[in-house]
């Protein structure tokens, strides 16, 4: 189980359904898939998500995590064209362009801790997509500040000058200037008659449908505002680089204890490596055909459960697996659980990509939740874990330096304790 869970201070299990307390208030957690498909499809319209006060001081009141319901839905009719399968093969050609050059050094290094470096090969992919940010410096200053603000969303939400929680403020208000900056640079390039400089990022999507009205909007009287835009560029960061470096992190981990499989993948991606030979990167068109791999990622995704649970809050009385649930009571679909049900796959605890010839049953493959909330960046998370398992295998061998599979607590996602240390050797 995984950081919030340590904190339970009372629980008892009601079939499939436990409740406990966190942080003094009532949850209870679900874990079947029914429950799964009534509460993130959420037809009743009888659940929402929890606005957090503290996180919102945080993320911004405008990001998709803090929106009321009907401000969520505009937002993500602005964000979900940005994930488009342009986007997604131009995040592809340059996350190998980051791993290649991030791993051509690994073999001199001792020992790599795998989640420090892959946390900031993915904060430098999710800086390039949204803002095109390269500068090493700028890119240093912004993850540390990126780290404050995440370590306050768990921290109690003191602000006073000693505390985690005030930290995280400060670094938000420090990010908050770094982005006007570029919005601002964005706009002066825009209206200057030489403009050279051609950004294929995020924001000059946002910005092309703020200035114009037309692009990609669906609706132009609900054009995006500069704070929305904001909150929602800080927002995207913080989904994508933790949970795309942990997800990478459990992978090899998996990868290292399950030989067999491996051996399937090397073969698979060795050939698919001489396929592309000619190219110096790859295309979303080599991914097509890493189809082990693909299920190598799926059943990683699975086993980890990266984010273990979805909260939401009940909107009217109800009842939900035989238990009566109140209005305003907090509900959480326990995606970790219905993950390693035997009901739901067979021998859950055994890594085996294969059990994913077959498409898996409905309402339980949870890594990226469901329903109005799904995560936008799916198919880049997937994207991003076969390019970085097609060049580690086929460049390294490796050793496992600490084996530890304790989770850290107190993430907001689960992690590996140890950050996975590893020693590489080049595979000839
Ligand atoms: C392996 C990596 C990833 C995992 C496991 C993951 C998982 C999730 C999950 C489970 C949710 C929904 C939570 C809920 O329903 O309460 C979510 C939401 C979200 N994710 Fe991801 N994610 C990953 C990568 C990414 C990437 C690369 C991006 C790109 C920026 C991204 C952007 C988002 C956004 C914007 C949301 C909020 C959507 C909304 O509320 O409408 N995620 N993610």
């Amino acid at each position: 189980m995984s950081s919030f869970v340590v904190a339970v201070s009372v629980y008892y299990r009601y079939g499939s359904c436990f409740r406990t307390s966190l942080f003094g208030e009532a949850h209870v957690f679900l874990s079947t898939t029914e429950s799964a498909r009534a509460v993130l499809n959420n037809e009743s319209g009888m659940f929402t998500k929890r606005y957090i006060k503290s996180i919102a001081a945080l993320v911004g009141d405008r990001s998709l995590l803090c929106a009321s319901q009907h401000h969520h839905k505009i937002l993500r009719s602005h964000f979900i064209n940005l994930f488009s399968k342009k986007s997604t093969a131009l995040m592809v050609r340059n996350f190998d362009e980051l791993v290649v050059d991030a791993l051509s050094g690994w073999e001199h290094r001792g020992t790599v801790v795998l989640l420090t470096d892959l946390l900031q090969i993915t904060f430098k992919a999710m800086c390039k997509m949204l803002i095109s940010l390269e500068n090493e410096e700028e890119l240093d200053s912004l993850q540390r500040d990126v780290g404050f603000v995440c370590e306050a969303m768990l921290a109690f939400p003191l602000n006073l000058p000693w505390t985690r929680f005030h930290k995280g403020i400060m670094a938000r208000g420090r990010v908050m200037e770094v982005l006007e900056k570029t919005i601002r640079e964005r706009r002066n390039e825009t209206s200057s008659h030489n403009n050279n400089n051609h950004h294929e990022d995020f924001l000059q999507q946002l910005l092309a449908v703020d200035s114009d009205g037309s692009a990609s909007s669906s609706d132009h009287s609900t054009k995006l505002t500069d704070a929305e835009i904001k909150d929602n560029i800080l927002t995207m960061i913080i989904a994508g680089q933790d949970t795309t470096a942990s997800a990478l992190t459990w992978m090899v981990k998996y990868l290292g204890e399950n030989q067999k499989v491996l051996n399937f993948l090397i073969e698979e991606q060795t050939r698919i490596a001489k396929q592309a030979s000619d190219k110096p990167f790859l295309e979303l068109d080599d991914l097509t055909e890493m189809t082990y791999a693909s299920k190598m990622v799926k059943e990683s995704l699975r086993m980890a459960s990266v984010v273990p649970w979805f909260p939401r809050v009940v909107l009217q009385d109800c009842e939900m697996e035989g238990y009566k649930i109140n209005k305003g009571c907090n509900i959480n679909i326990d995606a970790r659980s219905i993950h390693l049900d035997p009901n739901v796959y067979s021998e859950p605890h055994k890594f085996n990509p294969s059990r994913f010839d077959e498409e898996a049953k409905a309402n339980s493959f949870l890594p990226f939740g469901m329903g109005g909330r799904t995560c936008l960046g799916l198919n880049m998370a997937k994207a991003m874990m076969v390019v970085f398992l097609h060049r580690f295998i086929t460049t390294y061998r490796w050793e496992v330096v600490d084996g530890d599979p304790s989770i850290e607590k107190w993430t907001l996602f689960a992690r590996l304790k140890s950050g996975y240390p590893i020693r590489v050797s080049r595979r000839l």
